[in-house]
């Protein structure tokens, strides 16, 4: 079971280690997240300054960028320096791109100027900079570049930042962390803002050091992390903030250069604290049980049904068994009503057993007749883990959800291949409902909520009889002569 969200910085290179795709390895790692690096640019610096900059051709980055995603599952990604409006436009195309799985959320630090004064940002990049903005979940802009990107003079108090924090929010539709580091005074406040208004402010003091080089990278890189193990930016910013905190104040163990140094990134860990335990969603599992399903779109059974070919023979055991498993999974889709905390629940899960004694009625009798066949081993497995999942509200919930899930994803292909002179053409038609969508996204919806709130010994408990159900679901697809595969390597080989 794979925990460890992976995240890509996309960012500049800064060889001192204190800010940059440097910076953002260490607080990716520092926060429990596996980091790689798409390096947009190269700087000559260190703890002085910027000596010098250079941008490579954007089609390297994008080389670079292709490769990564064509092979690593991407959980979050943080942007910082890109250096010139070609690279900008690279990266927004990048974002724009549709892939597989849950979209990453995107962290965007709108790095324009370092704090030396040394700009790392081309003078003509502004407005590309601009129409990225867009495409990010939160923007993390200091005071200098939060100015630039309402074209105000630099906020010298709090009240005003937060009003262009709020102002750049509604234009941008993007969520804004306004920072208060450049700030004068004793406290150094943070505040996540959208277009009404602060969503979060959090105060700290400003801890009395020179060593601050690479703060930005750090807490943008740090706040994706620790949203892709969350899900929450709320909780993300708190723990970033907490973290960063302790890696400034234990800036000064380190010995990095004379000049403006770099944060403690690992201080914090060192000295024995924990990071939050990452927050479990369906989308993350269905991402989980992948082999499961891809093993299920690799089974004859499905490849004939989807192509034609399938024996007649083949497709009656098949809808025995199915008519089967409908009858007692339809108990315990009504032991789930009976147990639902809410009317709206237990209407839902009423609602999903009805129709699937009337599916049986409708679906089964009219092609097999009054004929009932004995339940394979498989078939009674499967039910027989259903409903001892009933003891329980929400394990007993994540057990049924890959019952509606795996069928409703399988059924889209099997619909799509569907044509007038298919010889199941009838029975492929009933994969493609609109009605059914609306009820597998709800059962996701109560089973995310249940995952929200679960402690993480029910999680463990929920994802354990999900997981089991989505192998049940791929033995029963796997049952037919069909399948020259035993169910129980086909199960192995997936996993
Ligand atoms: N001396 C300090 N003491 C405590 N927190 C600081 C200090 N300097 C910066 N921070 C924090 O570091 C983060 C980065 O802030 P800031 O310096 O405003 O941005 P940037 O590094 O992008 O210029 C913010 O969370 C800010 O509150
Ligand atoms: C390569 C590179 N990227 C970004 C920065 C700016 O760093 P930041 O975290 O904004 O902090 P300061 O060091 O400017 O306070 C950089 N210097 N180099």
């Amino acid at each position: 079971m794979n925990s460890i969200p992976n995240i890509l910085s996309i960012a500049g290179s800064d060889p001192s280690g204190g800010a940059g795709i440097q910076a953002d390895l260490k607080s990716i790692a520092a926060c429990g997240g596996y980091g790689m690096s798409v390096i947009t640019a190269l700087t000559a610096q260190n703890t002085h300054g910027v000596r010098a900059v250079h941008v490579p051709p954007a089609a390297f980055l994008v080389e670079q960028l292709a490769a990564v995603a064509a092979d690593v599952r991407i959980d979050a990604i943080k942007i910082g320096m890109l250096g010139s409006a070609p690279n900008i436009d690279a990266v927004a195309a990048f974002l724009r791109e549709p892939r597989p799985g849950p979209r990453p959320a995107v962290v965007l630090d709108p790095v324009m100027i370092a704090t030396s004064g040394d700009r790392l940002l081309s003078a003509d990049a502004d407005a590309a900079l601009r129409r990225l903005l867009p495409l990010a979940d939160v923007i993390t802009p200091n005071i200098p570049e939060l100015a630039v990107l309402c074209d105000a003079h630099p906020a010298v108090d709090w009240a005003t930042a937060i009003d262009q924090a709020r102002s750049v929010a509604a234009a941008h539709g993007v969520l804004v962390l306004a920072k208060g580091g450049h700030l004068e005074g004793g406290d150094c406040p943070d505040a996540l803002v959208d277009a009404d208004g602060v969503l979060l402010q959090l105060t700290g003091s400003r801890i009395a050091t020179g060593n601050t080089h690479g703060t930005g990278c750090s807490l943008s890189s740090a706040l994706a992390t620790l949203h892709a193990r969350s899900g929450d930016w709320a909780e993300a910013l708190r723990s970033a903030k907490a973290w960063l905190t302790g890696s400034i104040s234990a800036a000064d163990e380190l010995a990095v250069g004379t000049g403006h140094g770099p944060v403690n990134h690992f201080a914090w860990l060192w000295a024995g604290n924990r990071l939050p335990g990452r927050r479990q969603t369906t989308a993350a599992w269905w991402e989980r049980i992948s082999a499961i399903r891809e093993a299920i779109d690799r089974l004859a059974f499905i490849r004939q049904l989807s192509s034609g070919e399938l024996d007649r023979a083949d497709f009656e055991d098949y809808l025995g068994q199915d008519a089967l498993y409908l009858r007692t999974y339809a108990q315990a889709l009504s032991r789930a009503s009976e147990l639902a905390p809410t009317v709206a629940e237990q209407r839902f899960w009423a609602a999903s057993a009805s129709e699937c004694l009337e599916d049986e009625l409708l679906l089964h009798r009219g092609r097999l007749g009054d004929e009932v066949p004995e339940p394979s081993g498989t078939t009674t497995a499967y039910l027989n883990h259903l409903l001892a999942s009933g003891t329980g509200y929400a394990v007993l919930a994540a057990a049924l959800l890959p019952c509606f899930w795996i069928y409703q994803d399988v059924g889209v292909r099997l619909a799509a291949a569907n044509h007038p002179g298919h010889p199941y053409a009838d029975w492929l038609s009933t994969y493609a409902s609109e009605q059914f969508d609306a009820s597998t996204a709800r059962a996701i919806e109560i089973v995310d909520d249940l995952l929200a709130k679960a402690d993480e010994e029910l999680a463990r408990g929920m994802w354990t009889a999900f997981e089991a159900s989505g192998v049940h679901e791929l033995r029963f697809f796997a049952q037919t002569r069909a399948d020259a595969l035993i169910p129980g390597e086909a199960v192995a080989d997936s996993r």
